[in-house]
């Protein structure tokens, strides 16, 4: 256990640097005030850390002596982004206040920040994650669900983390903003089961409409909304739409076609975004709780993309 009885708490900070949450969320601003998108890109962040090794991190690290980097795993690359962001909040933080604030920490808090900017809910970031002295390219590979698995193999990489079906779909709810390049989903446009025909599952029109621009072959990084209705607004349309069979991802339609328990959920944060805001804030805090380092454990990174 990485965690030495420590526990995380909003307050964190208040006296060793009483303007990191206001430093970390003028910096979001002003990346967000850039490009929209970059909400939903540090937002993912968070999540493709905390699935790896818990919040630590080790997602920032780049490759060096024994460390081999997660960007690389099938995940990250070509795909995560806003690295640089999170290196322009830390560097304002050391200024601020030197060998104080956590990567990890960062993370969470730009995630919160950059939900709220994009229109959805706030919540209260526990913190005193520290960082992790090293990486683990295949966790990253194994542990974060990729898009063409089954709902169930999603569901027990979720409970691998502590997290159940409610976390599952409220989180996954983050999709109502950001993009996906054509490689994520091409394979629902035209031979989803090997038998060369879409995915039935997928409305025709909407996939039609798709293959405009996500061809047979060719167009890999082509990118299209992950939320065909309101792809900067963090709202509900994301469960709308998938009520609708217009889900992009396969991973984002079986939440309604492969169990009861989560097509319940689905409709439900579909019919109140109450529910869906109040469920993902929660499901948010659970996430980054994934086994955090505290007290002398790890360390607090100067360059978030490398270790003391
Ligand atoms: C449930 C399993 C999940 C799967 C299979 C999945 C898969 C994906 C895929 C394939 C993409 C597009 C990547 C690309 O083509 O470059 C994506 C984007 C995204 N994911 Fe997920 N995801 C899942 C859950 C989550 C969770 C839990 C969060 C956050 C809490 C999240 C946040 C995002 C965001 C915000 C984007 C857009 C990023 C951007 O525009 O830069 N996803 N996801
Ligand atoms: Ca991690
Ligand atoms: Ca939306």
């Amino acid at each position: 256990n990485k965690n030495s009885g420590g526990y995380l708490f909003p307050q964190f900070y208040d006296h060793s640097c009483p303007r990191a949450q206001e430093i970390v969320r003028s910096v979001v601003a002003k990346a967000v005030a850039r490009e929209a998108r970059m909400a939903a890109s540090l937002v993912r962040l968070h999540f493709h850390d905390c699935f790896v090794q818990g919040c630590d991190a080790s997602l920032l690290l780049d490759s060096s002596g024994s460390i081999v980097s997660e960007k690389g795993s099938n995940p990250n690359k070509n795909s995560a982004r806003g690295f640089e962001v999170i290196d322009e909040i830390k560097a304002a933080l050391e200024k601020e206040c030197p060998r104080t604030v956590s990567c990890a920490d960062v993370l969470a808090l730009a995630a919160r920040d950059s939900t709220v900017l994009a229109g959805g809910p706030n919540w209260e970031v526990p913190l005193g994650r520290r960082d992790s002295l090293g990486a683990s390219l295949s966790g990253s590979n194994n542990n974060i669900p990729a898009p063409n698995n089954t709902l169930q193999t999603i569901v027990t990489k979720f409970k691998l983390q502590g997290l159940d079906i409610v976390d599952l779909v409220a989180l996954s709810g983050s999709h109502t903003i950001g993009l996906s390049r054509c490689t994520s989903f091409r394979q629902r446009l035209y031979n989803q089961t090997g038998n060369g025909l879409a995915d039935s599952s997928l409305d025709e029109a909407y996939a039609r409409q798709l293959r405009t621009r996500c061809p047979r072959s060719g167009g890999d990084n082509n990118l299209f909304p992950l939320d065909l209705v309101s792809p900067v607004k963090f709202d509900n349309y994301y469960f709308k739409n998938i009520v609708a069979s217009k889900g992009l991802l396969n991973s984002d339609q079986v939440l309604f076609t492969q169990s009861v328990g989560t097509m319940i959920l689905v409709k439900q944060y579909a019919e109140s975004n109450e529910l869906f805001f109040d469920n993902f804030a929660k499901a948010m805090v659970k996430m980054g709780n994934i086994s955090p380092h505290t007290g002398v454990n790890g360390e607090v990174r100067k360059n978030c993309r490398k270790v003391n």
